[in-house]
């Protein structure tokens, strides 16, 4: 593995690597899944960090790139430096047609003139030297491999690229371990890194724990450094809980014993992680806080879905019954929880037992947010939407499924946890309202054609009606 170009700050020779690929970057950025700034121009980049991972002379060059990409800010919103992403940049003469998905361009000049360069991790070599990083627990220049010393990460394991649509980007080792690698990345503590680690500490084995992660030091930041990479054991031969539902919907299954098993495993993840890290009580003052929180999401949502106008009085009266409750001097608990809990983030192994995976939260909220405590019900209600999801994606409409997966799903919670998250309905009401509101706003960002689902759930929701 070559030594960095030059770690931190631009240099001349960052400013012309990154120059002689902006014009391709721009254009192939924004069609990533994982881009979080669609639908707005990208108009240049600055380098963060250029780490040189291969050397481009030899017939395969890799670079890792941290950059920053300017935007104009979204309508309303003030201004921001841009967005840091991090790319992994393959160089070669030509690219061999198994390649050829990967394509970012052709390089007209700059130290690069000529080559081709792709998005690395589509290819073996580059998916290997991160892997070989991690079980060397290797320094290059800023990037910092790091292992967990009580677990070996074995040679000659074959990387293949996830294919799912994801925020991030993930590579599986044969079957025996998985790499996500971050996109959006911020400096500080994250989640992801944090919350498993701290699960792995309480021997919580609902999560899969992490064996190597991937950190980037940065001069001159006060929040830290970076985290860019996990690797976890890849538990093999798993189905996730939205497949699993929609193959039982479109069979008339019923799935309220998976709903249960799910419940307790929500349970039983939220039980260590009040253990493993603090807890705050809500009282008035912070209550107000996160009521004042969902209201301005919901006038946000409002801005970007103009759809949601009509509803938004009737949403609005979910939050306010919840600050009347704080105002009579009701208190709750809150704590660390997984942040953006859903059917998708749940993994049901071969044996018929569930992970919970992705503690990144919601990718588009601020990170300190994100690792603030908070009252568990706001997982609950994830999972709640995410019956109700299901229950509207399924050729028939299945409105009793979504209501006995539901009802199984707290049931399963009370049983571990000691308290049925029902005996609450306006908390309750007010997390699904807010997460719903979310999923709009999401659905639009992403998915339009998805709009109908979330949306029915706002109707029924800003009429009080049951969901
Ligand atoms: N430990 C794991 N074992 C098996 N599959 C996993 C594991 N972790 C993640 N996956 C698969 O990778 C997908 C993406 O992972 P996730 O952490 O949700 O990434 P993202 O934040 O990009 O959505 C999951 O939907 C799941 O299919
Ligand atoms: O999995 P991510 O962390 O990327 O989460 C985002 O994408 C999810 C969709 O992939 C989105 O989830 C919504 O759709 C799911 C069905 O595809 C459904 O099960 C969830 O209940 C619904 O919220 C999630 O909200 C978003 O953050």
């Amino acid at each position: 593995m070559a030594e960095t170009v030059t770690p931190f700050g631009t240099t001349s020779t960052h400013a012309h690597l990154l120059a002689s690929l902006d014009p391709l970057l721009r254009e192939w950025l924004p069609r990533q899944r994982w881009f979080a700034g669609k639908g707005r121009p990208v108009t240049g980049f600055t380098p963060v960090a250029v780490t040189e991972l291969l050397p481009p002379d030899g017939r395969l060059g890799l670079y890792h790139l941290l950059v920053r990409v300017h935007q104009p800010p979204a309508l309303g919103a003030p201004a921001h430096p841009g967005d840091c992403y991090q790319l992994l940049i393959g160089v070669r003469e030509a690219l061999p047609p198994r390649l050829a998905p990967a394509l970012i361009g052709h390089v007209a000049d700059g130290p690069l003139a000529g080559r081709t360069v792709y998005e690395a991790l589509h290819d073996t070599r580059p998916a290997e030297v991160l892997l070989e990083a991690l079980r060397a627990r290797a320094r290059v220049g800023g990037l910092r491999f790091e292992r967990d010393p009580h677990h070996e990460i074995r040679e000659g394991l074959v990387p293949r690229l996830m294919t799912a649509e994801q925020s991030n980007s993930s590579v599986v080792y044969g079957d025996t371990f998985i790499l996500k690698l971050l996109r959006r990345v911020v400096p500080g503590v994250n989640p992801d890194l944090e919350i498993p680690l701290a699960l792995a500490r309480e021997g919580c084995p609902r999560v899969p724990a992490p064996t190597a992660w991937l950190h980037a030091e940065q001069a001159g930041e006060p929040d830290g450094a970076y985290v860019l990479a996990v690797l976890q054991p890849y538990v093999s031969g798993a189905a996730d809980g939205w497949e699993l539902a929609l193959r039982e919907l479109a069979k008339g299954e019923d799935f309220t014993a998976e709903a249960r098993a799910l419940g307790r495993a929500t349970a039983e993840v939220h039980t260590a992680l009040a253990r493993a890290l603090p807890t705050v009580t809500l009282g008035h003052t912070q209550l107000r806080l996160l009521v004042d929180g969902m209201t301005e999401r919901l006038a946000a949502a409002v801005r970007a879905v103009p759809a949601l106008l009509p509803y938004e009085r009737g949403l609005r009266s979910a939050y306010e019954a919840l600050a009347t409750l704080a105002a009579e001097g009701r208190t709750w608990t809150a704590q660390r929880i997984h942040g953006d809990l859903h059917l998708g983030q749940c993994l049901r192994s071969p044996s018929g037992q569930w992970s919970l995976i992705d503690f990144e939260g919601e990718p588009a909220r601020p990170l300190a947010e994100r690792r603030m405590a908070q009252p568990p019900v706001r997982d609950i209600a994830g999972m709640l939407r995410s019956f109700d999801y299901a229950a509207h994606s399924a050729a028939a409409p299945a409105a009793d499924w979504a209501r006995s997966c539901r009802a199984a799903y707290c049931s399963g919670y009370a049983e571990v946890a000691g308290r049925d998250p029902r005996t609450d309905p306006v908390l309750l009401r007010a997390h699904e309202t807010d997460k719903a509101v979310y999923e709009v706003v999401y659905e639009a960002r992403h998915r339009p054609d998805w709009l109908p689902v979330p949306l029915s759930a706002i109707r029924r929701l800003a009429a009080s009606e049951p969901i």
